[in-house]
């Protein structure tokens, strides 16, 4: 097998296991554990969950026809349960820190193996398990076959699956009775249209082959950096890497709030609680040794960081030194595994006037914390090939006069999306400034000003000298407005978020409607 892959029907996860029916219900928890299912003596299919360890004999959860039920909502998020057996032996599983992609394929082969089961073979009576005599035996499930896709309720479990990949329906598995209902009723596997195509073969055939090897190579464990030009699917590949590490050491972030949203992670700044980074390193660590900012840094065993290009080399360097420190490792980064990723010919760091960006990969101790750098170059987002070249020839800052010529005629577009005009980038402030001024000047209505209130009244020059905002704002129904700070990341409200303003309250707050 190679390192980091499971098959679909085995997870490694945490599990607490719970024994419902007992007269003092008991929970053992596995921090650790493999979850797999297989087939028993006779055929009939069983959970068994291993300590990763091996310290523990495995536990075998037989899944008879009349108690299965599966809690399904929260597997985006690592986490799932399963209830098994009836009455006094009845127990729970319930599986988290499991990577999501990986869940979603096992709860996927469950349902499938069981309805296979139960409408492709007769139920085993408990008097035929005494009296058998068999040694007990414990075979893997093999991967789904075409042929446990043949009968109806195994197409419609699937069709289940396909439509809520995310969200909990519970799934109760009916009796039997209704099953022979069906088959009489003539519902025989000819009549069936088979699948032709696994939801969870989809989702993996959806990665180019160039974005697959990059998760492979994640997946065994490397400290990678991936690049490649605008749209070829960077922020696209990060959110399936997501998914496919254990929710509760896996850390996504990203240089900026807008690219944080992107991946449903926190900025770098957030994840790292050392301020700009600016302060001398003894400052920095004393910082990240608080509390809650070191609990994060120990927790975590795999960094995401999208849109490196805009990470200064410096503050790399000291989170490197962080890193070792609170984690108590010497091994670089204290250890974790990096996935990094963005395009070094789009945004740089942010430098003071006419000082050279300090890039991260020219960051000291970037060569020893990369294994390995990888290029994506297959553009997804668009397939005019002319644009294509265009965008490159941008890219590369080769603005030949025919590529000015198409980008000049452009200029006058007006793109518009829920009432948001695309943002109009401007080379200096004044004339962002004017383009404002005349466009509010161009809508109807009453203009409404809003004055920044400091709390400080000492700090107020300082402010006002440094916030991109002027201390007087006005405003009108219909006007164009962006965020100029990350309010709140995982609600979308982050630094250069648009909207348009859709009302106001009595007292004067603004409405906004809102585009992330
Ligand atoms: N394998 C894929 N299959 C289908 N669509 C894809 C695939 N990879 C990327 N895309 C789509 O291509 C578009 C561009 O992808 P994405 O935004 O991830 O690119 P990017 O490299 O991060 O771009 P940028 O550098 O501009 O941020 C998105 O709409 C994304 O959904």
């Amino acid at each position: 097998m190679q390192p980091g892959f499971q098959p679909d029907g085995q997870i490694r996860c945490t599990v607490a296991v719970e024994h419902l029916g007992a007269a003092v219900p008991s929970r053992v928890l596995l921090r650790d554990a493999w979850v797999t299912l297989g087939r028993d003596e006779f055929r009939e299919l069983v959970l068994q969950v291993t300590n990763s360890s091996g310290s523990e004999a495995p536990r075998n959860f037989p899944l008879r026809r009349d108690g299965v039920r599966l809690f399904t909502r929260f597997v985006k998020d690592g986490k799932s349960s399963v209830r098994v057996g009836s009455g006094a032996i009845q127990a729970q599983l319930l599986l988290s820190n499991c990577p999501p992609d990986q869940l979603r394929r096992f709860i996927q082969t469950l349902r499938i193996k069981f309805k296979a089961t139960l409408e492709g073979s007769r139920p085993v009576t408990e008097r035929t398990r005494l009296l058998s005599g068999l040694p007990r035996t414990f075979d893997t499930v093999s991967p789904v076959q075409p042929r446990d896709l043949q009968l109806g309720g195994v197409r419609r479990a699937l069709t289940d699956v396909a439509a809520t990949p995310t969200k909990g329906q519970t799934l109760r598995c009916e009796p039997r009775k209704r099953v022979r209902a069906e088959l009489e009723e003539g519902k025989q596997v000819t009549e069936i249209q088979p699948v032709k195509k696994l939801p969870w073969l989809c989702s993996r055939s959806a990665l180019t082959q160039e974005q697959a090897m990059v998760l492979n190579a994640v997946l065994s464990g490397k400290n990678i950096f991936f690049t490649g030009s605008a749209g070829t699917g960077k922020s696209y590949l990060l959110k399936k890497i997501v998914a496919s590490l254990p929710p509760n050491s896996t850390y996504a972030t990203a240089s900026t709030g807008v690219a944080a949203c992107q991946i449903g992670g926190t900025t770098l700044h957030a994840f790292a609680g050392i301020g700009s980074g600016k302060a001398p390193l003894h400052q920095c660590i004393e910082l990240a040794k608080r509390s809650g900012v070191r609990l994060q840094w120990l927790n975590c065993h795999h960094l995401i960081i999208d849109e490196i290009s805009m990470v200064d080399g410096e503050f790399f360097d000291k989170l490197e030194e962080v890193a070792r420190t609170v984690r108590k490792c010497e091994n670089p980064f204290g250890g974790i595994q990096l996935i990094i990723c963005g395009d070094f010919l789009q945004l740089p760091p942010v430098s003071k006037g006419t000082e050279q960006p300090n890039f991260c990969f020219q960051a000291k101790s970037w060569q020893k914390c990369i294994h390995l750098n990888m290029e994506l170059t297959k553009v997804q987002r668009q397939t005019e090939k002319d644009f294509i070249s265009l965008l490159d020839s941008v890219r590369r800052g080769r603005c030949t006069d025919e590529v000015t010529k198409q980008l000049a005629a452009t200029a006058t577009h007006m793109v518009e999306r829920d009432g948001i005009l695309a943002t109009r980038l401007c080379t200096h402030k004044e004339d962002v400034e004017l383009t404002n001024v005349k466009r509010l000047r161009e809508l109807s209505g009453e203009p409404r000003s809003f004055k920044a209130v400091d709390s400080d009244p000492m700090l107020v020059k300082t402010l006002d000298a440094q916030c991109p905002v002027s201390s007087i704002i006005e405003l009108k129904l219909g006007a164009q407005v962006m965020l100029t700070k990350n309010l709140d990341v995982s609600q979308g409200l982050v630094n250069g978020a648009r909207g348009v303003v859709i009302g106001f309250e009595t007292e004067g707050k603004g409405y906004v409607s809102r585009l992330c």
